[in-house]
C-alpha cells in the first residue's frame, strides 16, 4: 500500500487555473474525499493523480516515488467513474478480468482474481451475465470489482454513486467504506454530496474555484469551519453578521444588538467583522429568553419533513434562520414569536 502526496499542484486550461496550488497528503490506508461545487476542480485533481493529466506545477507522489511522468497504467491505481464504463459485449467476468489481462496475468489466475473481486462486491454467480442484463447498481458493483481485482495500492473514485437512487446510494456508501477498510487501500473519493463526504471520510478537502477552502476531518470542518463558504457548503449553516467588541468579560461578538460569548476555542480580534454560523439542528426554539443566548424571531414558514420540521424564521435584525425541530411535540404556527436559542459551542465564529 502507499500514501498519496499532492504538493503545490496546479493545472490550467486555456489560461484559467482549474487546480491552483493544491497540497494534500492522504496517509496510507485512509479514505480522503474531495468535496466541492460543480466546476471547482475535483475531477481535474483526481485525473492528475491518476495520470490522465500532467500538472503544470507541483508534484504527485504515490508512496515514495514522484509519478508526474508515469503513465496511468504504471501507477498501481484502480479507478471507478460515475458512468460505469463496462464493455457491453463482454461478460461480467471478462469485464472484471480486463485490467488483469493488461497486467499480463494468465487466464486461470486472472479468472480466480476476478471471481474473488466479484465475491467482495456480492456479485458472485453473475459471471456469465452481460452488463445490459444488470441494474445500474449491479453494473456499478462490477465496475468496483474491476477496479480492485488487481489489488492496486491506490483507489480513485469519481462520483461513483451519483447515478444511483438515494436508498441504494446510502447502502453502497457503507459497502464501499467496508471494502476500503478490508483492503486497507488508500482512497481518494470525489463527490459533491456533503453528507456522503461526512459519512465516509477520514479526511476531506473542500474545493472552491480550484483551491482548497479548508481541509481536515469531518468533525473539524463541520464544527470549526474556516469561513462562511465552508460552513454553508457543509449543511446550510445559518449565518448571522456580527462584529467583535470588547466588554467587561473580554472579547465577544455583537450581533443584532446582543452580545454573544465565544466558545473556548475561538480566537477573536477586536473590531473584526464576522459571522456566527449555527447549524439548523442546533437552534432551540422550545424555550423563552432567559439564561440562554439567542435572538428573538418570527416564524415565517413551517415545513413538515416526516421525522422533523423545517422552520424558517426572521430575526428582528432581518436575518433569515432555518431551524430543525422534532415534528412531535412542536407546535409552531406561521407568524408566532419565538426565541431562537443556541449554546456558545454551537456557534462557530467564521470570517466574514
Ligand atoms: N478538458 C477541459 N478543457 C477546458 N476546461 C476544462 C476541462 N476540464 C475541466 N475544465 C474546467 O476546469 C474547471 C474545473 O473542472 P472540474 O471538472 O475539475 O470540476 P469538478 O469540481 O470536478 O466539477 P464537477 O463536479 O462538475 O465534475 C472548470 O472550470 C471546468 O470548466
Amino acid at each position: 500500500m502507499a500514501s498519496v502526496e499532492i504538493a503545490g499542484v496546479s493545472k490550467q486550461y486555456a489560461g484559467a487555473w482549474a487546480v491552483d496550488r493544491v497540497s494534500i497528503t492522504v496517509p496510507d490506508g485512509s479514505f480522503f474525499s474531495l468535496l466541492g461545487p460543480s466546476g471547482s476542480g475535483k475531477t481535474t485533481l483526481l485525473r492528475l493523480v491518476a495520470g490522465f493529466l500532467r500538472p503544470d506545477a507541483g508534484t504527485v507522489r504515490i508512496g515514495p516515488a514522484i509519478v508526474n511522468e508515469v503513465p496511468p497504467h504504471k501507477r498501481d491505481i484502480g479507478m471507478v467513474f460515475q458512468q460505469y464504463a463496462l464493455f457491453p459485449h463482454q461478460t461480467v467476468l471478462d469485464n472484471v478480468a480486463f485490467g488483469l489481462e493488461m497486467r499480463g496475468m494468465g487466464r486461470k489466475a486472472r479468472e480466480a482474481k476476478a471471481r474473488e473481486a466479484l465475491e467482495m462486491v456480492r456479485m458472485a454467480g453473475r459471471e456469465r451475465a452481460y452488463p445490459k442484463e444488470l441494474s445500474g447498481g449491479q453494473q456499478q458493483r462490477i465496475a468496483i470489482a474491476r477496479s480492485i481485482a488487481a489489488r492496486p495500492a491506490v483507489w480513485l473514485l469519481d462520483e461513483p454513486l451519483s447515478a444511483l437512487d438515494r436508498k441504494l446510494r446510502i447502502e453502497m456508501q457503507s459497502e464501499l467504506r467496508s471494502l476500503q477498510k478490508l483492503l486497507g487501500i488508500t482512497t481518494i473519493y470525489v463527490t459533491h454530496d456533503q453528507e456522503e463526504a461526512l459519512a465516509m471520510s477520514d479526511g476531506i478537502a473542500i474545493f472552491r474555484d480550484g483551491r482548497i477552502a479548508q481541509q481536515g476531518s469531518a468533525e473539524d470542518l463541520y464544527e470549526r469551519p474556516a469561513d462562511g463558504f465552508v460552513a454553508d457548503f457543509l449543511g446550510s449553516a445559518n449565518l448571522i453578521e456580527g462584529v467583535v467588541a470588547r466588554g467587561p468579560q473580554g472579547l465577544h461578538v455583537v450581533a443584532e444588538g446582543e452580545a454573544f460569548r465565544p466558545s473556548a476555542d475561538h480566537i477573536l480580534r477586536e473590531n473584526e467583522r464576522v459571522h456566527l454560523a449555527i447549524r439548523p439542528e442546533r437552534l432551540d426554539l422550545s424555550g423563552a429568553p432567559g439564561a440562554a443566548q439567542g435572538l428573538p424571531a418570527r416564524v415565517e414558514s413551517v415545513l413538515y419533513l416526516g421525522s422533523d420540521l423545517r422552520v424558517v424564521l426572521r430575526t428582528r435584525g432581518g436575518a433569515l434562520l432555518v431551524a430543525r425541530a422534532p415534528s412531535r411535540g412542536t407546535a409552531l404556527a406561521e407568524g408566532a414569536e419565538v426565541f431562537a436559542a443556541f449554546k456558545p459551542e454551537d456557534a462557530a465564529i467564521v470570517a466574514h
